[in-house]
């Protein structure tokens, strides 16, 4: 009898437990989306209906795909091929919509108010969390914290970023660039002018920098590291594109075991690096010059100040940071830099006026950095680059409590999306020439053609702005002006227009131009 009482309470125990797990599953994939669904369409918000489990991941991926199986006509109204699902999504819902990543809401922002609110509450508005936890093999570091730990970093790192250590890495500009101009000069040596795809020269450009500034002499090894971390970042983004299955990470997929293997060498690697430099630093004999050795040095003086360790950064959160340096320095500056050839070789006469800026200012001698900072000409020239091809054409930002932004009220785990490549091509906020290579636009500075609102975030903005982007226009000014002074360009025939945003801007079939020589 006692034991039938037992097996009862147990059978209906496990019953309920087993109700309850269903129950929580059903919630999660449809209960509770259909009820963020309401709740932000009875505040007047306009959103795409929710399908289950994947939201709109698969139309998303499936208008990428299309998008990008053909080239597109030669204009700089690029968000419908490069961003097509959110530039669909905006048009027909409006600027200020929601749309689904698997169970979350995705609320899009446009309106510069809202924008501003969004970056300056950082505390509020944080970096996404959550997805697969493999990208995190990828990203993390200062790019990746919150409160106390991101202030500690940000000042930690600053330093390494300042105009005056900056002068410094203008030899390590200066060299990277001339190996890549030395390539193209042999392509030319039988003929006076040449086709060449330059965006594989522009890559390799650009993570010889980071080699070069991050590491110093170690950067051969510097090297090894960029081709580890760009294979990383083909199989994160390969997962990211997936909607992930919890737990799922510690199965033996090749891909997973090919991830944790990248990041045990690339951890290994820079460690190496690292480990030899504290010992050359103690012997008195170390480059103080470089981004890894000012890291150390400031991390070092803070700890001193402060008088205890904790304050300061492990050699796991150097290891990290030094990565970092890589996954955002590279592909964003090299991208800028491929761009705005492109566009030169199409608008000759703002090539004219660059070179005769450059020209004017160095002659053909190697440029230095009094001469990069007066480059008026060549800054107001990145400025519309970086608007039209923005090489972040968006980021995120996750509310971890209900909260209000601009009239709406927005749930908790509500994720935020900020398109920047759409706000930048906004006629409403540009005028009708917002698809026009135009320049002259920025001549008068960036804040008087915004009016001072947060409409032109190719660097982000509040606190946590790009804290690279100083380097990353002094390093694109170098490689220009030196490509300038030797050779002038024009889009071959062979030449697609394909900007792809995957992750940042790239030109999809490459940038195929024809060089000549001066
Ligand atoms: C043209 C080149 C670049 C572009 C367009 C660019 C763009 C951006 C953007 C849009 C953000 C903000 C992302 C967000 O708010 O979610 C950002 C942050 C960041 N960028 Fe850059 N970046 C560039 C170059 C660099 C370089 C050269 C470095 C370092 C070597 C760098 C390091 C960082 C770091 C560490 C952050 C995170 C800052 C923080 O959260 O405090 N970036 N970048």
């Amino acid at each position: 009898m006692e034991i039938t009482t037992v097996s009862c309470v147990v059978g209906v125990a496990s019953i309920s437990i087993f109700l309850y797990f269903i129950w929580r599953i059903l919630n999660w994939l449809w209960f509770k989306p259909k009820k963020i669904e309401k709740f932000l369409n009875d505040q007047g918000l306009k959103g795409t209906p929710y399908k289950i489990l994947y939201g709109d991941l698969k139309e998303m991926v499936q208008m990428m795909n299309e998008a990008k199986s053909k080239p597109m006509t030669l204009t700089h109204d690029i968000a419908p091929r490069a961003s097509p699902f959110f530039h669909k999504s905006l048009t027909t819902l409006g600027k200020t919509c929601f749309t689904w990543v698997g169970t979350r809401p995705l609320v899009h922002i446009s309106e510069p108010a809202m924008i501003r609110e969004v970056l300056v509450n950082y505390n509020t508005y944080q970096k996404p969390r959550g997805g697969n936890p493999l990208t995190k093999l990828l990203v993390r570091g200062l790019v990746d914290l919150e409160g106390e730990q991101w202030v500690k970093h940000r000042k930690i790192i600053n330093p390494a970023f300042h105009m005056e250590k900056l002068k410094h890495m203008i030899p390590a500009f200066y060299v990277s660039c001339s190996e890549m101009i030395g390539k193209w000069d042999k392509l030319l040596t039988q003929e006076s002018s040449c086709e060449v795809d330059v965006w594989p020269y522009l890559q390799t450009f650009s993570s010889d920098v980071i080699s070069r500034t991050a590491f110093g002499s170690s950067f051969k090894e510097g090297r090894k590291i960029f081709e580890l971390q760009r294979e990383q970042a083909r199989l994160v983004m390969k997962a990211i594109n997936s909607v992930y299955i919890p737990g799922t990470r510690f199965l033996p997929t090749q891909d997973n075991k090919r991830m944790k293997e990248i990041n045990q060498q690339v951890k290994g690697s820079i460690k190496s690096i690292i480990n030899k430099r504290v010992v050359a630093m103690k012997a008195g004999d170390a480059s103080h010059d470089d981004l890894l050795g000012i890291l150390l040095d400031s991390n070092y003086k803070e700890i001193k100040q402060k008088g205890n360790s904790n304050f300061g950064l492990s050699i796991d959160d150097v290891i990290e940071e030094c990565k970092l340096f890589y996954f955002a320095g590279q592909e964003t500056t090299g991208n800028m830099l491929v761009w705005t050839m492109i566009l030169l070789a199409q608008h000759s006469e703002w090539q004219t006026r660059a070179r005769e800026e450059v020209l004017h200012i160095f002659g053909d001698k190697k440029p230095d950095i009094d001469g990069l900072t007066h480059l008026k000409v060549i800054n107001i020239i990145f400025n519309e680059v970086l608007r039209l091809y923005s090489p972040v054409a968006s980021f995120r930002r996750l509310i971890h409590d209900e909260s209000k932004l601009g009239n709406f009220t927005l749930p908790a785990g509500t994720l935020i999306q900020i398109n920047v490549l759409i706000v930048h091509h906004d006629k409403d906020m540009w005028g009708e020439d917002a698809n026009e290579f135009n320049p002259q636009r920025f001549s008068e500075g960036v804040s008087k053609v915004t009016k001072g609102q947060a409409a032109y975030l190719p660097f982000g903005g509040g606190p946590r702005i790009c804290i690279g982007q100083n380097f990353a226009i002094l390093e694109a000014k170098m490689a220009l002006a030196m490509i300038l002074q030797r050779f002038s360009f024009e889009l071959s025939p062979s030449y697609s227009h394909a900007p792809h945003a995957m992750p940042t801007l790239q030109p999809q079939f490459g940038a195929h131009l024809i060089l000549h020589k001066h």
